[in-house]
């Protein structure tokens, strides 16, 4: 049998977590050891220019600068780059208030988009907020934001279900 390949750590990033590592940890904990450095961030977002700024209970902040690497064939953002902002707000939002050997999966997101992103567009804010977090659902909601001027990017709402892994 092949082994897995070696989990890719960035420059600059402490080493990656493998999923086991994390597993019997809350999801407050989880998060609370990204934003202090002690694990590295998810990769997608770092690949998006954003980074976590805040964890609480029930709720998270992602901050960043949109890449214009990332820009669409049209001058702006796809849509698909707002979607990931906002499920990685909601799902972090959720993950707050899960015990450790649980974690939750999107199974419905809903989304609008209220202003277009640019690549000059400056720094955005992503805030998540668990609405309800049941033993088997959960729900979210997340707002897209200009950090300066706090103008309404984009919003979204999401249903999740709640997975034992232990
Ligand atoms: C324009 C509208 C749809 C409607 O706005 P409303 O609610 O009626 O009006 P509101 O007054 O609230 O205006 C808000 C701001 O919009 C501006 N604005 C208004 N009208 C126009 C206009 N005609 N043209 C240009 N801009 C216009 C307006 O000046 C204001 O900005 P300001 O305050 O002056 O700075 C807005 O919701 C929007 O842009 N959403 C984002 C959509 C988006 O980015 N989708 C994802 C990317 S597409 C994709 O991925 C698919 C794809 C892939 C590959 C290839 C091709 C496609």
């Amino acid at each position: 049998m092949t082994a897995p390949r070696p989990l890719r750590t960035a420059p600059g990033q402490p080493p990656a977590q493998t999923t086991s590592d994390l597993l019997g940890m809350t999801g407050r904990e989880i998060l609370q050891g990204t934003l202090d450095g002690r694990f590295p961030g998810a990769p997608i977002l770092s690949a998006l220019g954003f980074r976590l700024a805040q964890v609480g209970h029930g709720s998270v902040v992602f901050e960043g600068e949109p890449d214009d690497q990332l820009l669409g064939p049209a001058g702006g953002m796809y849509g698909g780059f707002v979607a990931t902002l906002l499920e990685s707000a909601l799902s972090a939002a959720v993950l707050t208030r899960l015990a450790g050997g649980t974690r939750a999966t999107s199974v419905k997101i809903g989304m609008d988009i209220h202003r277009a992103v640019r690549g000059d567009t400056r720094t955005l804010r992503c805030a998540g907020t668990a609405i309800h977090v049941g033993p088997t659902t959960a729900s979210a909601e997340a707002r897209l934001i200009g950090a300066e001027d706090g103008e309404l990017y984009a919003q979204a709402t999401s249903m999740y279900a709640i997975l034992r892994m232990l």
